[in-house]
């Protein structure tokens, strides 16, 4: 028993689990409890933890008679029909003694764990809540702490309390406390790293507020995952003090002391140990199932590894320093449809994507594929009364569509930038440059005016803005096309933009000075680490700019490649004539520039299988019924194609 103990809290290592993903609240713990269940060690351990709650409300209330009843006709009976666990020194039944313990064991499982975790989560939330000092020597306590073995923890409270069910109770928790600290203490990090609670942060919100309501609840699952673990294990640990005496004391009585009464006579009836025994295996599994399963559900709703991108740079710090292992952007299923006289149009219609932290996305594809949409649904920006549906969709870790009004200024406004394809009108004409730029620092960062405006012109020196404190005062309007989208690209540079979605940058441009912002671009990605998303009609332009491209057809991604794969030969064959149809500027020059015959669906067309099965040579019988799912062909590279090509294009 002592071994099992001994096991029982060595093995006691808290599992960390997916936190800082912030959900809807209660639709993740929905879904979670349905993941338990769906999996088979989740439902197997749901059902033993309900066979234990079930026993140890009834046990007491129907079987104490039976236990409490002394017969000194039937002392030391072995096992039969009427006792199969046989009876008690005292004569009373073994069996029933059994069954009305259950309550009495729970309750010191669950109490002791209660008690661990809820010192355990208060000393490893400390070190968030506290100043940089008190957060260090908070710190240094947990590992103080957990430089003790927790066996040797447990003995030593179990002897200072003096034992007993209290003992017990204070003995267990002590000992797994530590370990829940430094549990707590991580996931907490990990989570206040993130920007929303930077944002919080920012936006005045107390240290301890800043736990109780954005840090706890982001890392609630694994806490509860590991509780459950905790809990099976506390139900060997305490029943095993009470083996060695040093826990539930006569008249009280759990299973462990049961089995140190039944351990004395295993020889002449095994089944008065046998039944203690099995009781705390099976207590013990079943909590260790239902935390199992708990895990296998968190790991379920992660997505699957072929949707993660291959990262193309390595992750740059971002200029707000935050949650960098995480996506940008991250859309699933993202639909955006319109009412309209005819019926619901929708332009996008189940779009996937993902922009990685420093990543320059390309959203490429004809006129009215969607690709604007896609990118305002990304900023909460879709126009009145378009509807933006998805299974998911992040931007910056938040869901852009649950935000209040200030959270989303809080999000949008500091951390994301928009480029618009004409900047002419992206600036207002009554208001100089530099002012306009200065806003957004005062608004956002609560600059006063006279530090924004120098910001404004380092901001715009940054974006290689000729003279740019003379174009600091001037309007809009005295500013070529070119400087007036560089001003724009500034002011998106005024915040700790950690993601620029620009749509169509360069189109009012002409070529030279188009190139010369596709390099500001491809500047500011390098020196801030900050995301693109670039979305362009213009195949070259994106092949020029971007890490990663993705291919938009019909209000859906047909192609999803890395851009060194769309020079060398795209699979999908829309892609592959876009790249046939774009301009080379060192071709000859009076060839035939090669259009694709045919148009895309409007967003009002429903089509069973592919969108571009009227357009594509490739086209088989299959393509007209099935819709394509997109396929992993390696290296990051996925296309929606039933006849994928290869080679160059
Ligand atoms: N407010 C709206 N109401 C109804 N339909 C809209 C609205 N905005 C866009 N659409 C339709 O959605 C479709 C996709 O528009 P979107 O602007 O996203 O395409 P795009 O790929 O960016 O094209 P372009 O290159 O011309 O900008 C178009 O057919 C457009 O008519």
């Amino acid at each position: 028993m002592a071994i099992a103990i001994w096991q029982a809290v060595r093995e006691w290592r808290p599992m960390r689990g997916s936190v800082g993903e912030p959900r809807g609240r209660g639709q993740g713990g929905i879904r979670w409890r349905r993941g338990v269940v769906k999996t088979p060690t989740g439902a197997a351990g749901l059902v033993m933890v309900t066979a234990l709650l079930v026993l140890s409300v009834a046990g007491p209330v129907f079987w104490s008679g039976a236990a409490r009843a002394m017969n000194t006709e039937a002392i030391m009976l072995g096992s039969s029909s009427a006792h199969p666990l046989g009876t008690d020194a005292l004569g009373r039944d073994i069996l029933a003694r059994l069954l009305v313990a259950t309550r009495l064991s729970a309750l010191t499982a669950v109490g002791s764990v209660a008690v661990g975790a809820l010192a355990g989560i208060a000393l490893g939330s400390l070190p968030a809540m506290l100043g940089r000092r008190a957060a260090r020597a908070t710190a240094a306590l947990i590992e103080l702490l957990l430089a003790f073995p927790p066996l040797l923890l447990m003995i030593f409270l179990g002897l200072v309390t003096g034992g007993g069910t209290g003992g017990a109770v204070i003995a267990f928790a002590g000992a797994m406390a530590p370990s829940f600290a430094r549990l707590t203490q991580t996931l907490t990090l990990s989570v206040t790293r993130s920007d929303y609670v930077a944002s919080a942060r920012m936006l005045g919100v107390s240290r301890p507020r800043l736990v109780v309501r954005h840090v706890l609840p982001n890392i609630a699952e694994p806490l509860l995952v590991n509780l459950s673990i905790a809990v099976g294990m506390a139900f060997m640990a305490i029943s095993g003090l009470s083996f060695l005496g040093m826990g539930v004391r006569s008249p009280d009585y759990d299973w462990g002391q049961l089995l140190n009464e039944g351990l004395t006579r295993i020889y002449d009836t095994p089944a008065a140990a046998l039944g203690p025994g099995v009781a705390i295996v099976f207590a013990g599994v079943a909590f260790q199932l239902l935390g199992e399963g708990a895990i296998g559900a968190q790991a379920d709703r992660r997505p699957a590894r072929p949707d993660d991108p291959a990262p193309i740079l390595a992750s740059k710090p971002s200029v707000a320093g935050g949650d960098r292992g995480s996506a940008t952007v991250r859309a699933e299923n993202l639909q955006v449809s319109f009412p309209a006289a005819e019926g619901v149009l929708t332009p996008v219609r189940g779009v996937n994507l993902t922009v990685a932290p420093g990543e320059i996305l390309g959203i490429v594809g004809e006129s009215g594929c969607g690709k604007t949409l896609t990118g305002l649904a990304l900023t909460g920006l879709v126009p009145e009364p378009g509807v933006v549906r998805a299974t998911r969709l992040e931007v910056l870790g938040q869901d852009p569509r649950g935000l209040s009004p200030r959270q989303a200024r809080a999000l949008l406004g500091r951390h994301t930038a928009m480029v618009f394809q004409n900047p002419g009108t992206a600036m207002n004409p009554v208001l100089r440059v530099g002012s306009q730029l200065a806003e957004t620092a005062v608004v956002h960062h609560g600059m006063s005016r006279r530090a924004a405006g120098a910001r404004a012109v380092d901001r715009l020196r940054a974006a290689a803005v000729p003279a740019p404190e003379r174009r600091a005062r001037q309007f809009p309007h005295q500013l070529s096309g070119g400087t007036q989208q560089r001003a724009v690209i500034a002011m998106g540079l005024m915040g700790e933009a950690r993601l620029l979605i620009a749509d169509e940058p360069t189109t009012a441009l002409d070529v030279t000075v188009q190139r010369q912002v596709l390099a500001l671009l491809r500047d500011v990605n390098s020196t801030t680490g900050a995301s693109i998303v670039l979305v362009s009609h213009d195949i070259a332009v994106v092949a020029e700019t971007c890490h990663r491209v993705v291919v938009m057809y019909a209000g859906l991604v047909v192609e999803d490649l890395p851009v060194d794969v769309l020079r060398s030969g795209p699979a999908h064959p829309y892609t592959r004539a876009l790249l046939a149809c774009a301009l080379d500027m060192t071709g000859v020059r009076d060839r035939r520039l090669p259009t694709i015959p045919g148009r895309p669906p409007g967003p009002g067309e429903r089509f069973p299988g592919c969108p571009f099965v009227s357009r594509c040579g490739h086209a088989g019988e299959r393509c007209a019924t099935e819709p394509p799912a997109m396929e992993e062909l390696g290296r990051g590279h996925r296309v929606a194609c039933w006849h994928p090509r290869t080679g160059a294009p």
